[in-house]
C-alpha cells in the first residue's frame, strides 16, 4: 500500500475524463478538484478521441444511460483502448436491472477496462453470482466477498474493487482488504461514484492499477473516517461539505495513521 501516491497525484494534477450519470456529477467533479486531480466531463461523441487524448485516466459511470450515450460510452472506452489511457468502469445497479447488465455485457465485449468498482450486487452480478442487489444499493447476499471479487476479476481480466463496509481489492490472484470507512458513506448517494472517479485519477499516476486502486480505497474510506471521527452524530448534509473538505486537505501522515488493512 503506497499512500504516499496521494502527494504524487497532488504533485501531477492529473486530468480524469468522466462519462458521469447525471444524479451525482457535481460530487464526482468536486470530489477530483478536492483531492488535487482535475476533472473533465463530456457527453458528446463527437469529442471523444479528443478529450481521451487530453486525460490521464478515464472514468465510465453507467448509472443513468440513454441509447445515445451508450454509443459515446462505447467510443471513449475504445479510444481509451487505443489511446493507452487507464479505464475505470463503474457497473451501477447491473446487479437490479436486467437491461443494464446486457448493456454493461456488451460494453465489457466492445472495451476493455482496467479497474472496475462496484458494491457487493454489482460484482456479484459481473461475475455471474447470485445476490440479492437492491437498486443502486449492495442489497442482500451471503458469498464471500474476496471470492467473488476475485472470480469477476479473473472473467473480465482486469483489476475488480467490490467496496462496502469493507473494501475487497483484487487482480484475481492477489487481494487486499481496506477495513476503514464511515457508515456515513451509505448515506450520501454518489460516494461510490466519487471513489470511482478516485480510483481513476490514482491509475493516472502509477502504472500498478492494482497498487492505484488500493491506494484510492484506502484514502478514501480513511478520509471519510477522519471526518466521521472528528464530528460526532454528523448527518448527511454536512459529512459531504467535511468530506470534501478533507479530500483537499488530508496529508499522508494522517491517512497512514489510522491505515487498516489486510
Ligand atoms: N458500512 C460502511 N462502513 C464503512 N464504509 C463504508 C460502508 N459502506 C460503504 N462504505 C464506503 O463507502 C464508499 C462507497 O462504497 P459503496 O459500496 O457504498 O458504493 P456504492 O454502493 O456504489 O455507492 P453509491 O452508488 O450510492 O454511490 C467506499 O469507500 C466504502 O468503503
Ligand atoms: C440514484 C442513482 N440512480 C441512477 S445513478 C444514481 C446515483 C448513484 O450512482
Ligand atoms: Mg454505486
Amino acid at each position: 500500500m503506497k499512500v504516499a501516491l496521494l502527494d504524487e497525484l497532488r504533485a501531477q494534477n492529473p486530468i480524469v475524463f468522466n462519462v458521469s450519470n447525471f444524479v451525482t456529477v457535481q460530487d464526482v467533479a468536486n470530489g477530483i478538484n478536492a483531492i488535487g486531480a482535475s476533472p473533465i466531463m463530456s457527453e458528446e461523441v463527437a469529442e471523444a478521441d479528443e478529450m481521451v487524448g487530453l486525460a490521464g485516466a478515464v472514468c465510465l459511470n453507467l448509472g443513468a444511460v440513454t441509447a445515445t450515450q451508450v454509443t459515446q460510452i462505447r467510443a471513449v472506452g475504445q479510444s481509451a483502448n487505443r489511446q493507452h489511457r487507464p479505464l475505470v468502469i463503474d457497473p451501477v445497479a447491473v446487479g437490479a436491472v436486467k437491461y443494464r447488465m446486457q448493456m454493461a455485457t456488451g460494453l465489457l465485449n466492445d472495451f476493455h477496462p482496467d479497474v472496475i468498482r462496484g458494491n457487493a450486487g454489482e460484482i456479484a452480478a459481473l461475475a455471474g453470482v447470485d445476490w440479492q442487489a437492491k437498486g443502486i444499493d449492495a442489497g442482500e447476499g451471503t458469498g464471500d466477498r474476496t471470492a467473488i471479487a476475485k472470480a469477476c476479476a479473473q472473467k473480465l481480466k482486469c483489476v475488480v474493487i467490490l467496496s462496502g463496509p469493507t473494501d475487497v481489492i483484487t487482480d484475481g490472484e492477489r487481494a487486499v482488504k481496506v477495513l476503514n470507512g464511515t457508515k456515513l458513506f451509505q448515506i450520501h448517494v454518489g460516494s461510490g461514484d466519487m471513489l470511482s472517479s478516485i480510483v481513476a485519477a490514482f491509475c493516472a499516476v502509477t502504472d500498478d492499477y492494482f497498487e492505484a486502486a488500493q491506494t484510492a480505497c484506502l484514502v478514501f474510506a480513511a478520509i471519510g473516517q477522519l471526518v466521521a471521527e472528528a464530528t460526532p452524530n454528523l448527518g448527511a448534509g454536512t459529512f459531504i461539505m467535511k468530506l470534501l473538505d478533507k479530500l483537499q486537505t488530508a496529508t499522508v501522515a494522517e491517512i497512514e495513521g489510522i491505515a487498516a488493512f489486510e
